[in-house]
């Protein structure tokens, strides 16, 4: 039985992976951690989840409960404190926090040189499977379509564009031989002039309870193909995640220290 450290508990996914842990089999709930200071801390994480009582109270600090995989969906700077902790305990760590700054991602790269870690911006299979149609499309089209991303999310989301739509952007440009930093545009406004080629567009919208809405278009002459991935709750996220953990915990590829995929656990890289 693999034992499960959630961080960020209280979140939106915190409350939807306590509750695929609960579901899931060869799993177990060992620690539910939450903010220092957090209004959750000593409740019951089973409960706050409304899956009933788990017998697992929310606490501070990693770094003080039993876990052998923790599974991260906080926010940036929590997350590579979280990140440290498993490196030096020499703990799995399944990662979904979104909106890492270059900084934050080499603190990532150096920790999971040491200790095997899993980071995805989407643990959908849906979203995973999308990025292999997405590098199809981007390679049969090459340099004859102009290539834009659109994302909505909840008004609550934090970062933008959503981590799912910079992974998407990553693999159209990747397939394209293309540097994403250098061709990439962040919304259009005033006289932009017309649009070359080479950009990758990336729109974002933000409202209501939108879980997560992903179109990548190609715009090409006379014909357009969007591939869109509509997520409508949040347990295809979370099942995802208990899933990657479970391969960290046992796969064979995972006993060896690196940044790990989705698409690693999925065996689609
Ligand atoms: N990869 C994926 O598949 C997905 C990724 N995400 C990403 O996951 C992250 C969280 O999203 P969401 O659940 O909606 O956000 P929430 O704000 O609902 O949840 C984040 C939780 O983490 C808590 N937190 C903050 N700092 C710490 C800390 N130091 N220790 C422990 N807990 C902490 C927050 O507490 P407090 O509110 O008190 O600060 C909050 O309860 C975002 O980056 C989002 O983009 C979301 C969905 C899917
Ligand atoms: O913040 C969210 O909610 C989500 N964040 C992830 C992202 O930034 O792509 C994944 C999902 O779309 C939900």
């Amino acid at each position: 039985m693999t034992r499960i450290a959630i961080c960020g508990a209280g979140g939106r996914m915190g409350r939807a992976l306590i509750a695929a842990v609960h579901a899931a089999e060869g799993v177990q709930l060992s620690a539910a951690i939450e903010r220092n200071g957090s209004e959750f801390l000593g409740q019951d994480a089973g409960e706050l989840a409304g899956v009933g009582r788990l017998g697992v109270s929310i606490t501070d600090d990693l770094a003080q409960v039993d876990f052998d995989v923790a599974i991260d969906f906080t926010a940036p700077a929590a997350t590579i404190i979280h990140a440290g902790v498993c490196q030096r305990l020499g703990r799995g760590l399944v990662i979904g926090t979104t909106g890492l700054n270059a900084e934050q991602k080499a603190e990532l790269a150096a920790l999971s040189a040491e200790q095997a870690m899993v980071y995805s911006g989407n643990y959908s299979v849906g979203v995973n499977v999308s990025l292999k149609m997405l590098e199809l499309a981007a390679k049969a089209f090459g340099d004859s379509v102009d290539i834009d991303v659109l994302e909505a999310h909840h008004r609550h989301k934090v970062d933008a564009p959503s981590g799912t739509a910079l992974m998407m952007g990553e693999a159209v440009a990747s397939a394209l031989g293309r540097n994403l930093d250098e061709v990439a545009v962040y919304a259009r406004h005033g006289h932009t002039g017309a649009r070359e080629r080479q950009q990758i567009g990336f729109q974002t919208l933000r409202g209501g309870d939108t879980v997560g809405d992903h179109t990548v278009f190609f715009f090409g002459e006379g014909e357009r193909v969007e591939v869109r991935h509509v997520a409508t709750n949040r347990a295809n996220f979370a099942t995802g995640a208990v899933r990657s953990a479970r391969w960290l915990a046992s796969d064979k590829t995972a006993q060896t220290p690196a940044l790990y995929s989705m698409q690693d656990v999925l065996g689609l890289s």
